[in-house]
């Protein structure tokens, strides 16, 4: 099966990350994930990261670093999913897609239902977080 690169945003804001809910209009359904969507053919996966979040969440980030992808098979598919963590840079969240989002601190965020394939990148970011997420409280 052919792997489907996905991209997704870590971004940050006073300390803490935004995450979404995913509606019952879309996959797995009420499982949070950072928002994102799959690269289209020939797109740049930083150019498809600020068009989706543009899409989805109405605003501007500035894409800082990249995390480690995470290949995951779910039953009908397998996908790469490729983390940039980002600065929110302009623009008022306006949802189009998702059920809800929230800014979460370290400790809450494995208390969210999340999508398996962002598991890891959720390690990845708690063990970073003092270089990642501090620096921005300020
Ligand atoms: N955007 C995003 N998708 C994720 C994450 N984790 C995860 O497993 N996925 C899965 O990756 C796939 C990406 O799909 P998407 O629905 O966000 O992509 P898209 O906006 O381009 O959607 P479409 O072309 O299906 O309308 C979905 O199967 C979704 O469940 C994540 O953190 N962010």
């Amino acid at each position: 099966m052919k792997i489907i690169p996905v991209t997704c945003a870590i971004i940050i804001h006073q300390g803490k990350v935004l995450l979404a809910q995913r509606s019952e209009v879309m996959d797995l359904p009420g499982k949070w994930e950072f928002p994102g969507g799959k690269v289209e053919m020939g797109e740049d996966p930083k150019a498809c990261l600020i068009r989706e979040i543009g899409e989805e969440l109405g605003i501007q980030i500035l894409i800082k670093t990249e995390l480690t992808p995470v290949d995951f098979d779910y039953p009908t598919k397998k996908i790469r999913l490729i983390p940039f963590v980002a600065d929110w840079t302009g623009g008022e969240i306006i949802l189009a897609e998702h059920a809800q989002v929230g800014w979460y601190d370290q400790n809450q965020l494995f208390l969210l239902d999340l999508a398996p394939a962002d598991i890891p990148i959720v390690h990845e970011l708690t063990e970073k977080w003092v270089n990642l997420v501090a620096p921005n409280q300020r």
